[in-house]
Order: C-alpha cells, then sequence, then structure tokens
C-alpha cells in the first residue's frame, strides 16, 4: 500500500486527487466543515493549477514515478513468495477495493491478506489511515479473510540493512555532509499520537528518552532510523543531519529542509548528499521537491554539489526484506 497520485497531470485530475487526499481526517485534522472550507475554499483552488505543473516536470511515459516504482517493487517482490502479490494506493487508484477484488479473482477461497503500508515510519497521515482505511473497506464489502498489517519498520534490521547498502556506495564520493530530509508533519499531529498525552515534544531531547509513546512516534522513529543507518556506515558526528520537507502551513517539525538547504553552503557544506527515507518509492516529493528545487537551491546559495540518493524503489535487498516479514507474519 503506497500513498497514491492523480490519474495524469491535468489541473482537473490533480483537484480531484487533492480533494481526496486532504479531505482525509488523519491528513488535514479539522473538524469536517473547517476542513471542508480551508480545503475546499482556499486549498485546492490555488494549490491544485501549481501542483499539476510540479507533476508535469516529473511525470513519466508510463504515469507516476509513484505508481509505476510500486508496481516495480511488486513485481521484483512476486518471484519471491508464493502468493499473489497486489498493490494499492491511499488515495486514486489502483485502488484498495480494486486490490482486494483482484486478489479474490486469483485465490477465490482467500484466508488472509498480509497489508505493508510502504511508510518506514508511523504517522497518523501515512501509516494510520492506510491502516484504517484498508480495514474500513474489507468492512464494508463484507470479506472474510483476514488482514494482518505489517508494522511500521524503522528500526528492523532488514530494511536497515537494506537502505544502508544502498547508501553505501555514494558514500564513495567525498563528501562534506549527508542530509535525512523526512517528510514533515505538524507538531500537532506528533502531540495527538502520545499514548502518554504528555512525553512527545515536551523537552529537545524526549525522542531521546525511553518511553511507549514511541510506537507511535513519527519524530522518535525518523531519528531512530538516521541514528541506525550512520552507525552501520560509519558516519561520524557532525557529518550528517535530519531536516523536514514538504511543510503545509505552520507549526511543522524543524528544522525545515528548504531553509537548511540554503543555510548550509554558508557553514562551508558544499558537496551535500541528500536521501529522503519517509518514502520508500520516489514520488513527486523527492524527485521534484528535492532533486529539482533543492539542488537549485543549495547552488544558488552557494552549493557545489548535489547528490540525490534515490529511494529504495525496487532495490533486491529491499525486496528480499519485504519477503522475508511476509514469511513471518
Ligand atoms: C497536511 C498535509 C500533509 C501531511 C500531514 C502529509 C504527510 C505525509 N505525506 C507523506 C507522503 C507523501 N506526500 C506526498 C504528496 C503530498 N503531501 C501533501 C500534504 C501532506 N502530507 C500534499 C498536498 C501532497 C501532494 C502534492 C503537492 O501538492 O505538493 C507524496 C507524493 C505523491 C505523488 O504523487 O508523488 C507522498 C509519497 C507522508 C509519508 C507523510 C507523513 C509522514
Ligand atoms: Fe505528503
Ligand atoms: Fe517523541
Amino acid at each position: 500500500m503506497n500513498l497514491g497520485s492523480p490519474d495524469s497531470t491535468t489541473t482537473r485530475d490533480v483537484r480531484t486527487y487533492l480533494m481526496e487526499f486532504l479531505m482525509d481526517k488523519r491528513v488535514i485534522d479539522y473538524p469536517w466543515l473547517f476542513r471542508k472550507i480551508l480545503v475546499g475554499g482556499l486549498i485546492v483552488p490555488f494549490r491544485a493549477a501549481k501542483s499539476a505543473e510540479a507533476y508535469k516536470t516529473i511525470w513519466t511515459k508510463e504515469g507516476s514515478p509513484l505508481i509505476v516504482l510500486t508496481r516495480e517493487l511488486q513485481q521484483a517482490l512476486q518471484p519471491l513468495v508464493d502468493e499473489p502479490v497486489g498493490i494499492a494506493m491511499r488515495y486514486g487508484n489502483p485502488s484498495m477495493d480494486d486490490a482486494y477484488r483482484s486478489l479474490l479473482k486469483q485465490v477465490p477461497q482467500l484466508e488472509e491478506v498480509i497489508a505493508i503500508p510502504l511508510y518506514p515510519h508511523y504517522a497518523m497521515a501515512s501509516y494510520e489511515t492506510a491502516v484504517e482505511y484498508a480495514r474500513e473497506i474489507h468492512r464494508k464489502n463484507k470479506y472474510t479473510f483476514r488482514l494482518t498489517f505489517i508494522k511500521p519498520f524503522y528500526n528492523d534490521p532488514s530494511y536497515l540493512k537494506a537502505l544502508s547498502e544502498h547508501i553505501r556506495p555514494y558514500l564513495q564520493k567525498q563528501y562534506d555532509h549527508i542530509l535525512f530530509s523526512y517528510h514533515g508533519v505538524p507538531a500537532r499531529h506528533i502531540r495527538k499520537s502520545d499514548p502518554t498525552g504528555h512525553h512527545c515534544l515536551s523537552s529537545a531531547t524526549c525522542c531521546d528518552t525511553a518511553s511507549p509513546a514511541h510506537a507511535t512516534c513519527y519524530r522518535h522513529q525518523c531519528f531512530a532510523t538516521t541514528r541506525e543507518v550512520v552507525r552501520q556506515l560509519g558516519i561520524p558526528e557532525g557529518k550528517y543531519s535530519n531536516s523536514f520537507q514538504s511543510r503545509l502551513g505552520k507549526g511543522w517539525l524543524e528544522p525545515f529542509t528548504d531553509i537548511r538547504l540554503e543555510e548550509m553552503p554558508k557553514e562551508g557544506i558544499k558537496r551535500l548528499l541528500i536521501l529522503c527515507p519517509a518514502f520508500v518509492s520516489d514520488c513527486l516529493e523527492t524527485l521534484e521537491e528535492i532533486a529539482i528545487r533543492g539542488k537549485e537551491a543549495f547552488l544558488a546559495a552557494g552549493g557545489e554539489e548535489y547528490t540525490m540518493i534515490p529511494c529504495l524503489n525496487a532495490d533486491s535487498q529491499w525486496a528480499a526484506a519485504l519477503a522475508g516479514w511476509i514469511k513471518e507474519a
């Protein structure tokens, strides 16, 4: 299960997609009427045409990179498992309904579906909404097969190994700094997902202090991924950092990637490696925001070399990690 993309780059299709996405109460978590006014009256009318232009810069002959690359992952995984592998998007197509129907066609006596939300880290706007949506469609259709979910895998050894080995070749090149740029979320979401009601964002170091809140703390989980990858790769303290990208509005997690990209050259960071570990498939937010606009901003601010490390996409070790979880589930 991945996030999903518009059906095409027309403003109309992008508008339909953005309405579905941003009307999700786990993405914009305001009461329905306020959300409707904000999304339908303010955000989408202004954003749709601009987003459509952005999609045009990354769209391929086969369609949206996110969908194409999720399909490539499906194809890499299929030979490694005995059961049929389907793909579904939280928003747009192919839908969850399509995926269930296709699996039932292939296995009429379907007993269990193992769903893997393709997000390493828990967030109400990504992992949680994917799980709740898969359950809702299952319930609405009165399906009798069991539905099992793979947990966020931010600290799973086989995921971390695949990610580290994917990054390793890029470290051969001379670089000054490696930036782990995670998708941002509003700080409010982090507090809402805190089951203790008082741990998350209570201090600058809360994510390093043991707490049951970390099972659903996106910020903690992002930091944990970085910590383990840099340990495996022997990247020294000071040569790496974390940031948060793609903010929409105020009060999102900091530091912001776009601001850091402008500041870094002035701090002497001229040769940058950048990766986006909140995504396993390249998409608008990695290919347009980071690889195109991020590069322009870094070079304009005095940077000299900017290398974007792609997402895991259909990497063979990554596909093997997924196959391992399916066998263990
Ligand atoms: C309130 C807004 C948003 C939250 C919260 C949010 C969290 C979040 N998103 C992803 C993954 C992806 N987001 C993508 C695109 C995208 N995200 C938002 C807004 C929020 N995301 C918007 C409006 C868009 C659409 C594009 C745009 O207009 O900028 C994508 C790419 C989709 C594609 O087609 O390529 C992904 C993937 C995560 C993992 C996350 C929380 C951690
Ligand atoms: Fe997003
Ligand atoms: Fe936290």
